[in-house]
């Protein structure tokens, strides 16, 4: 769809009919009586996307479904995805935005037409969407969903912000008091308390200091809104990044199995429709190569690795390639059975493989936290990826930032506690486990390590630096100030990823 392109901006309407000029305001002539009765598939798409949201859906399971749904593809699913994510992530700004033009606060507007606003809002602050067309399409969408009444709402509401361009809208809606944090989370879209959360992590794993943190934060909060590079995994043994160059990929500068996919969709590469490759964060990858390259001390001969939370199987996917080149075994273990099913399908190749070879691949749907019990010192090698708020990867994931809480941190704290404890327990002496989180929050990461730690004289933590900068390259030098290794969206390209590397006393 032309206004989604980032072209020049054309006078033409989604269907490419000539519309009506726009007056020198910007603002359309067209009266909303006279503009189109129904919005476009792609806005409808946006639209009804949002709304799941709002019910508790989420934007990455629901946009594909109804893309395909109303047989959305190339430019117009593109379009479409841009204004349903760029909308959802960009909802603090806009919703400050809107409350100004409304002259109304939000809560006193109904959340379907704040849904239709804030699509539109996107269109005209951020991407290059013409302001007739942005406001026609966008009456057009209130009347058809949220009635002929809204329609006029939206369409002064549409005039009101298409006065000011999105430099001046900021100025407006940035407290000119107060902490920087509070004013850069206005900015950024990000609520205050995830902005604090970041900024303490930040200077707590030593990524900042007094003089750089807040021109730091402001480049992390940037970015979070900024989507993601789409990055794939070699799996070793299975394909080469040089295969995956062959099909259009680009080598990734830090990461040896990590390719990045310049544009087109990633399920056309065979390799990923066979399960040789992924679509996975260069970050992850590097958890799962740290976990397989940490030097053990367990003697063992034919070493067992466990994942003990693996779905829906992103990690377990590297780790069962780089089990079978070493012949060790892998146990895949996660509690949700339909996760579990996903980690069996993206261990699906591999395990074909290893059916040829000495190593054993399996999985299994269990609660991690009994393992240590069931099978004490039975693992050389355990990733504990732990279920976290997800603060390291909002660029992702567009209404995380919105759902969740700072009170998701003290259940998740106990069980981060309880799975790690579990997961040392079952760690053979001399053996390695890895602890990683895509959340840099300290209450998440190092105060959790710290805590167990506490009462587990046999565990002492390994300074993860040197193990991770012999898996990447070029990183040296960035990692904070150790033990454990935080990655960073703004400094590493990749998600948050936070790992610290755990040896048994041998
Ligand atoms: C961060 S995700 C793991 C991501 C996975 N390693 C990957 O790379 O695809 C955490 C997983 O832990 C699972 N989980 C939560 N509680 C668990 C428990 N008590 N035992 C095992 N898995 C658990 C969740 O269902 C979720 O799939």
């Amino acid at each position: 769809m032309d206004e989604g392109s980032g072209g020049p901006r054309r006078r033409q309407d989604t269907r490419g009919e000539d519309r009506q000029r726009p007056d020198r305001s910007g603002r359309s002539a067209t009266r909303p009586s006279e503009r189109g009765r129904t919005g476009d598939p792609a806005r409808l798409a946006a639209y009804t996307v949002m709304r799941r949201v709002a019910d508790g859906g989420y934007a990455n399971l629901e946009l594909p479904h109804e893309l395909r749904r109303r047989r959305l593809r190339g430019r117009d699913a593109a379009f479409a995805t841009e204004m349903t994510y760029g909308a959802t992530r960009l909802r603090g700004v806009y919703d400050a935005i809107i409350e100004i033009a409304a002259d109304r606060p939000i809560a006193r507007i109904d959340g379907g037409v704040l849904d239709t606003l804030r699509l539109g809002a996107h269109q005209l602050l951020g991407m290059r969407v013409p302001v007739h067309a942005a406001a026609d399409t966008t009456v057009a969408l209130a009347r058809q969903v949220n009635g002929a009444g809204a329609a006029g709402l939206v369409n002064a509401v549409m005039r009101r912000i298409s006065e000011r361009d999105l430099d001046a809208w900021l100025e407006a809606i940035t407290p000119t008091d107060g902490e920087v944090t509070n004013r850069l989370a206005a900015r950024h879209s990000h609520p205050e308390w995830i902005a604090k959360a970041l900024r303490q992590a930040l200077l707590g794993h030593g990524a900042s200091d007094k003089v750089t943190i807040d021109a730091d934060l402001d480049r992390l909060l940037a970015i979070d809104n900024v989507p993601a590079e789409v990055n794939l995994v070699a799996r070793p043994g299975l394909v080469t990044v040089d295969d995956l160059v062959g099909e259009g990929a680009i080598v990734h500068p830090h990461v040896a199995t990590a390719a990045l996919l310049p544009g087109g969709d990633p399920g056309a590469l065979a390799a990923v429709r066979d399960g040789r490759a992924a679509v996975q964060d260069a970050g992850s990858q590097v958890v799962a190569l740290t976990l397989a390259a940490a030097p053990i001390e367990s003697g063992s001969q034919h070493e067992r690795w466990l994942d003990l939370c693996a779905g829906p199987g992103g990690k377990a996917g590297l780790l069962a390639a780089l089990a079978i080149e070493r012949g060790a075994d892998l146990v895949a273990n996660e509690i949700t059975p339909h996760r579990a099913e996903l980690v069996a399908q993206t261990l699906g190749a591999a395990m074909d493989r290893a059916a040829k070879s000495d190593s054993k691949i399996e999985v299994r749907t269990g609660d991690g936290r009994e393992i240590g019990e069931d099978e004490p010192a039975a693992y050389d090698r355990i990733l504990i990826d732990a279920p976290c708020t997800g603060l390291g990867a909002l660029r992702r994931r567009p209404e995380a930032r919105w759902r969740r809480t700072p009170g998701d941190l003290a259940a998740l704290g106990v069980l981060q506690r309880e799975l790690l404890g579990s997961a040392l327990d079952a760690l053979a002496p001399g053996g390695v486990a890895v602890y990683a989180t895509c959340s840099p929050h300290l209450a998440e990461t190092t105060f959790v390590v710290g805590d167990v730690l506490k009462k587990r004289p046999d565990i002492e933590q390994v300074d993860a630096r040197p193990v991770v900068e012999a898996v990447t390259f070029g990183w040296a030098g960035t990692m904070g100030s150790g033990p454990a290794v935080q990655l960073w969206p703004h400094v590493h390209g990749t998600d948050g990823m936070f790992l610290a590397v755990l040896r048994k006393r041998a």
